[in-house]
């Protein structure tokens, strides 16, 4: 099978809508004579966070606006503090205002968050615990991450060649419910006085269904194969999530349903990727899994996620995180927030033709050779972050206006 040339099922095929078009979004009307007139407007929270989060989340925005002016559309693009730049600014991880500003808006697109400073803060005090809350204020419970090998980008990959050629997944990681939201939850001593901490593994009935029944719809839409990825050999919570999803099954005869335990997926992925095509799992396990598929694409500034609910802006965002360790040097790959950009488009405000505008200039600056460190083979041109970014722009702004076309 052939290496994806473009960003095809895996990212830009809309598997479904779950509503999440704010009611606010403007009815499209005709385009006149010039892209200049905004016919539509839309408006987004930008979070850019930590690290390198707001090196990556300026660039999307440009690209965004060019993007979204070649169809028609304006954005008004509203800055938030979220993270530890929150915490250093107010004392917490999720101000009120950023979550009402995300709420209100028509879709929110997040840099990352974290970093050394803030490691050891109390756990209500770090910048995770603000991401948390922030998904969970946006009842974002449905992640997509899609992991495509392109073929510009086969050699960046860690697996042979022809391992990695062809892969094309998408994982459907469930994200406000399991262990990271369960409880008891908590630090405490035991009946010997012994220090001890614990979480709560915990899904009711219509969590599952319902990101069981939103796999379903990718899988349906992709190549009709779902694997629900469990540890029901061992954990309770497991044994019922198969349970559930074996039911949901049932509604959904087209779609081929496999099970596999979680540390079977782990090396199943590095062994042969090319066998799954969606995959559903818990909070946790699409936490990992997900980081290990970005590996099989190159890198993890490749891979961006889409988390929606069942109606409200969603909530846009690299699955990376703040990358400490290269913040503030010009090294990242901004390719995966803009490719959230791109998801942002097509899964959030439903401007697929502006998506598709932005991934044709991923690829386009791809072809052209530019690679930032992360991604680089030999023969191809080193950049940092900012040329990498004006590449793509460029490429977006050589295309022709919606406009001009009809
Ligand atoms: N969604 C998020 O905001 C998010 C996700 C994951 C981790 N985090 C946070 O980020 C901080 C660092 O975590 P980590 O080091 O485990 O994971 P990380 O994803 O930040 O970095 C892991 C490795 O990948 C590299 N990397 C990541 N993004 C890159 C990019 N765009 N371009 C090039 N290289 C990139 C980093 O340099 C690092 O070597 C922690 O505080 C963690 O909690 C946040
Ligand atoms: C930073 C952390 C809370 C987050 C998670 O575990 O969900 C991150 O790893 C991610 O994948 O977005």
């Amino acid at each position: 099978m052939a290496a994806s040339t473009q960003f095809n099922a895996g990212t830009v095929r809309s598997p479904f809508r779950l509503q999440s078009v704010s009611k606010k979004s403007p009815k499209p009307t005709r385009i006149s004579c010039s892209a200049a007139t905004p016919a539509k407007r839309y408006s987004i929270t930008l979070l850019p966070g930590d690290g390198i989060g707001p090196e990556v989340i300026s660039i999307a925005k440009n690209v965004l606006k060019v993007a979204g002016s070649l169809e028609g559309i304006e954005f008004l693009f509203q800055e938030m503090p979220m993270g530890g730049a929150a915490l250093d600014l107010t004392g917490v991880p999720l101000p009120d205002e950023t979550l009402s500003t995300a709420k209100s808006s028509d879709a929110v697109l997040l840099g990352a968050i974290g970093g050394y400073k803030w490691d050891k803060n109390e756990k209500h005090l770090k910048p995770e615990t603000g991401l948390l809350k922030l998904r969970e204020g946006l009842k974002v419970f449905a992640n997509l991450r899609p992991a495509t090998v392109l073929q510009q980008l086969v050699d960046s990959s860690t697996l042979k060649k022809e391992v990695a050629e062809g892969v094309d997944l998408m994982v459907v990681r469930e994200l406000t419910g399991g262990i990271y939201f369960g409880k008891p939850r908590g630090f405490s001593t035991n009946e010997n006085g012994v220090e001890i901490a614990y979480n709560t593994e915990v899904y009711a009935a219509y969590e599952i269904d319902r990101i069981a029944r939103v796999a379903f719809e990718t899988a349906r839409k992709r190549h009709g194969k779902l694997c629900s990825v469990d540890k029901a050999n061992v954990l309770e919570a497991s044994m019922f999530w198969r349970k559930r999803v074996t039911e949901i099954a049932t509604e959904y005869p087209d779609v081929e349903l496999s099970h596999m335990y979680v540390d079977n997926a782990a090396m199943q992925l590095v062994r042969n990727p090319k066998q799954f095509d969606t995959i559903v799992t818990n909070n946790i396990f699409g936490d990992i899994l997900s980081d290990e598929a970005s590996m099989i694409t190159g890198s993890i500034g490749m891979l961006p996620s889409a988390s929606l609910g069942e109606s409200g802006p969603g909530l846009f965002e690299p699955i990376h995180g703040s990358a400490p360790d290269i913040a503030g040097q010009d090294k990242a790959n901004p390719l995966a927030t803009v490719l959230s950009a791109a998801m942002l488009l097509k899964y959030g405000l439903g401007e697929e033709n502006a998506a598709k505008r932005i991934e044709n200039a991923v690829l386009d600056a791809l072809n052209r050779g530019f690679r930032t460190g992360d991604i680089y083979s030999p023969g191809n041109k080193l950049v940092g972050c900012k040329e990498m970014g004006e590449e793509v722009l460029k490429s977006v702004s050589s295309q022709v206006p919606s406009a001009v076309l009809n």
